[in-house]
């Protein structure tokens, strides 16, 4: 058997530093499945069924979660605090969603065709800085589109410093235009719309050479007792090292409390609010705004303060 480092499951001194010294004897886990009623975690490229106390209640497990557990019972012991959550909030009464837990870099695809759509990546890039990930905007079908930097040039201007890849999602130089991101020891987790290419980028990230084995890609469909049971199991090997997260959790998002998110996406528009005169200015009709000051001098996009002023109305709903 491959023997896998915790480093290479993506364990850190972020997570090392929570230890007490009692817990030094314990077993690390790295969730890599939640049901309903049981979760699994991997150690040394092997998978564990985790011990539950009971009434536990899983939701509050996220794949990427990392689990201390007593290494004879396998009995969980706790939790290690997380360094960003994805999450999407429940739809009406339910409670939050957690989606994914510890991801370095969400991807971010969309394809250069008549699909493409700013409002639409603005609002995962408000999740991904909400959840504390890197944002990178994955634009894939470059080897169909007429001019795909065309489409590359209107996603940078989306947020400061926004990393922007093209590509052909099908070709094994994809794998290599987002190596910067990848690599043992990292976790990438994967959003955007259907059919722009996130199985087809997915299988490739995971496909051929890999020296780990794919242990994850086997979780049953069904429990000990024959048991359908939802499976939200999503943590796979990449080639080159590293973890992608692709679950179905996260393809439909709703925004809400995305405040912290869309302050580091519209950040220009942030740091002109404190020069209007109103403390609390919508940018909307107050007098001594300095947001539409800046639109009507043509140092702010209107386009981009109409999208702000959308999801803005949507975060305080
Ligand atoms: N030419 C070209 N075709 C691509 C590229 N990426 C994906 N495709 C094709 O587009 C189609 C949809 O790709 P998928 O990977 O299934 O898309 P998806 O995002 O997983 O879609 P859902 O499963 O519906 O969410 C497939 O036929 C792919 O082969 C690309 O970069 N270039
Ligand atoms: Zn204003």
């Amino acid at each position: 058997m491959v023997r896998l480092a915790d480093e290479q499951l993506g364990w850190d001194s972020f997570f090392e530093c929570q230890l007490a010294d009692s817990e030094a004897e314990l077993w690390r886990l790295r969730i890599d499945a939640v049901h309903r009623g049981r979760l699994t975690g991997l150690m040394d490229a092997e998978q564990f069924e985790i011990e539950l106390p009971a009434r536990a209640d899983t939701a509050h497990f996220a794949v990427g979660d990392w689990v201390l557990v007593n290494p004879h019972t396998k009995a969980l012991h706790r939790r290690l605090d997380r360094r960003t959550l994805l999450q999407r909030p429940g739809e009406g009464k339910r409670p939050t969603q957690l989606v994914a837990a510890n991801v370095d870099t969400l991807f971010i695809v969309a394809s250069c065709n008549a699909d493409f759509n700013l409002a639409r990546l603005e609002r995962y890039l408000a999740f991904a800085n909400d959840a504390g990930t890197n944002p990178v905007i994955v634009l894939t079908k470059a080897d169909v589109a007429d001019d795909a930097q065309d489409f590359a040039r209107q996603a940078a201007t989306l947020q400061r410093g926004l990393a922007v890849v093209t590509i052909n999602a099908r070709s094994a130089d994809a794998v290599t235009a987002l190596r910067p991101w990848c690599g043992p020891g990292s976790t990438i987790a994967i959003v955007g719309s259907s059919g722009v290419g996130k199985s087809t980028l997915v299988n490739n990230l995971v496909a051929s050479g890999s020296q780990l084995p794919q242990q994850t890609g086997s979780v049953r469909p069904s429990d000990s007792k024959g048991r359908h049971t939802t499976t939200a199991r999503s943590l796979h090997a990449m080639a080159g090292g590293g973890w992608v997260i692709d679950t179905p959790g996260v393809r439909s998002l709703h925004m809400k409390d995305l405040g912290q998110g869309l302050d580091v996406l519209f950040a220009e528009i942030t740091e002109l609010a404190p020069s209007c005169k109103f403390r609390n200015c919508t940018h909307d009709h107050e007098p001594g705004c300095a947001v539409r000051a800046a639109v009507a001098s043509g140092t702010l996009d209107p386009d981009r303060l109409t999208r702000w002023r959308k999801l803005h109305t949507e975060s305080r709903a």
